[in-house]
């Protein structure tokens, strides 16, 4: 008999999501995978320090017949073949309702990068999208505003859960914090899954920060058996994964392979994908320094070799390659700001389409009509381009790894930036908000990643900045203070002390913490 807990407070509406059933459903996952995936964790560390200690990534040697056999992936659902335009946003009941009117294909309901796992964010956000999936979803404002759905055509709902390394502490499973990735995967999967088949969809998601294909493996056991256990056919639950650490783009054919009969697509996580380099080759020297952050574009050359090879990659196996996320957000109060953006968001979304991408990422709903711009001018009355082969692409690990040759600087400015930046994102995040917009960019969990992860970087290498100053923990602790200052009226006093101290911990600690949210999430 599995002992389920439920230690977080009450949230409204919380008894329509941890029925008993459900939270049986979350016990007999948790007896089938929980292990699996701590097994799984622990030889993250392991590649790592070698990864670390080496310089060196490659492909597998044990998959070689997997990369050179002839097989593909299962087709994609009639409502997931076209993507040209994706809206991601946390499940936030206001942002819901705007991201499923945005006229985007589809929104990605984030529980991931742009959400603090607040207990009430956790719950919360499974009521609002159990609400989405049945089109209830209202609300109304403060100010008095209402919000419901428009007309009968919406974004299709992908969610995004934690990534592996995430638990949940607010539910205990035998005596033990449950996994984040599969509470949020068995709410909404127990809730919605048959409501989204009625319906002529499926339960959707997007798999973030995976290491290794054994990691999508697990994930496709665990879809596996929730269908066999709800009686859900086999292969209507659909994964898009996010390539978006630096060992997973040496397995990418290995994790649409394992995904096979559930794949939908994989992902050019950018953002994490940096902070992943970072991590990685953490001491591996300077051939892995990266400049200030808004040096390092897309089209750096090893940025062009990540997203070309996910083109080559995916359609090679009748897969969607998704592009990622440009920060630049408008500002519907400051046209200058909202021009550069959309210039910005245009230039990424014509190279994404030229590229072969199937479709993209945008922030905001103001954003929707450029992807949309883009990706048309290029597939025309086609709703993909999965027969752009780019045959002409061909990666090797080297080139993968070639962070020596960007192009950029490193600068005070960009220091500064960095800690700036990465204070008031975790002020933020410990106010419940995963997603903010600060300096006119969209930051989230991992562009916070790599702020801290630069800083950490930049004093392990002793950088020299533009200034002819060495990168020292003293010269931070410095800025620090010197930031702190300046926020004191900008950020509530009550989340800025600990966000400092976060900061410091996260950027400055000797051996390189794994993931900021793992500290961050003890304070909340
Ligand atoms: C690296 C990655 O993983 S990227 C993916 C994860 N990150 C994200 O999903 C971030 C998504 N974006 C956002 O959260 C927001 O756009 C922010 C926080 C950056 C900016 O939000 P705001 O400051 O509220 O923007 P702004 O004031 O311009 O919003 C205008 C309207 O658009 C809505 N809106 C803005 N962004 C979104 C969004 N992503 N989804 C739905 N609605 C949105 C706002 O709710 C607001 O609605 P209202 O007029 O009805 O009140
Ligand atoms: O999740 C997306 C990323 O860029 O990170
Ligand atoms: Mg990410």
């Amino acid at each position: 008999m599995v002992d389920i807990q439920v230690l977080g407070g009450p949230v409204e509406r919380s008894e329509e999501i941890l029925t008993p059933d459900a939270l049986a459903f979350l016990g007999e996952l948790h007896e089938r995978f929980a292990s699996r995936r701590d097994e799984l964790l622990a030889a993250r560390g392991a590649r790592r320090d070698e990864a670390s200690r080496t310089g060196r990534l490659d492909f597998l040697e044990s998959t070689r017949e997997v990369r050179e056999s002839d097989w593909q992936v299962a087709g994609a659902p009639a409502d997931l073949r076209d993507r040209r335009v994706e809206i991601t946003g946390p499940t936030e009941r206001k942002m819901a309702i705007n991201a499923l009117n945005s006229g985007a294909k589809v929104w990605l309901a984030d529980l991931e990068d742009a959400n603090t796992p607040h207990w009430e964010n956790v719950v919360g956000g499974q009521v609002n999208l159990a609400d989405a999936v049945r089109k209830t979803i209202a609300f109304t404002s403060p100010e008095g505003k209402s919000y419901a759905l428009k007309g009968d055509k919406h974004a299709v709902i992908v969610m995004r859960p934690r990534g592996w390394h995430l638990d949940e502490r607010h539910l205990e499973i035998n005596g033990k914090r449950a996994v984040g990735a599969l509470v949020d995967f068995g709410l909404y999967f127990f809730h919605n899954a048959r409501e989204l088949l009625n319906r002529g969809s499926g339960p959707y998601f997007y798999l973030p920060k995976m290491e290794s294909h054994l990691e999508a493996r697990l994930w496709n056991d665990v879809f596996t058996y929730a269908q066999e256990a709800r009686d859900i056919p086999h292969g209507t639950t659909r994964a898009t994964v996010l390539i978006e650490t630096i060992p997973a783009a040496f397995e990418m054919e290995e994790i649409l392979y394992e995904l096979r009969d559930h794949m939908s697509g994989l992902n050019a996580g950018r953002w994490d994908y940096l902070f992943s380099i970072i991590k990685y080759f953490r001491d591996a020297g300077t051939d892995f320094v990266l400049p200030d952050r808004n040096d390092v574009t897309m089209t750096a050359p090893f940025m062009r070799a990540y997203t070309e090879l996910l083109v080559r990659t995916c359609h090679k196996r009748g897969a969607f390659a998704m592009g990622g996320m440009a920060a630049f957000i408008p500002n519907r109060r400051d046209p200058e700001v909202t021009e550069k953006a959309l210039a910005k968001v245009h230039d990424d979304k014509s190279r994404e389409a030229g590229d072969g991408f199937d479709g993209s990422w945008v922030a905001h709903p103001d954003l929707v009509p450029i992807c949309d711009e883009e990706f048309t001018n290029v597939l025309g009355d086609n709703p993909n381009q999965l027969g752009k082969l780019r045959e002409d692409v061909s990666v090797t690990a080297e080139q993968l790894l070639d962070v020596r040759s960007t192009p950029g600087n490193t600068t005070a400015a960009g220091l500064r930036a960095a800690v700036d930046v990465g204070v008031r994102y975790l002020a933020s995040w410990l106010g419940g908000n995963g997603a903010a917009a600060i300096h006119n960019l969209m930051e989230d969990a991992a562009t916070a990643e790599i702020s801290r992860s630069q800083v950490w970087q930049w004093v392990r290498n002793e950088v020299t900045l533009d200034t002819g100053a060495t990168v020292t923990a003293d010269l931070v602790r410095e800025l620090l203070a010197d930031v702190r200052q300046s926020l004191t009226d900008v950020v509530p006093a009550e989340h800025l002390a600990p966000a400092v101290e976060l900061f410091e911990q996260v950027a400055l600690a000797d051996d390189f913490p794994d993931f900021l949210t793992l500290p961050a999430y003890e304070r909340i």
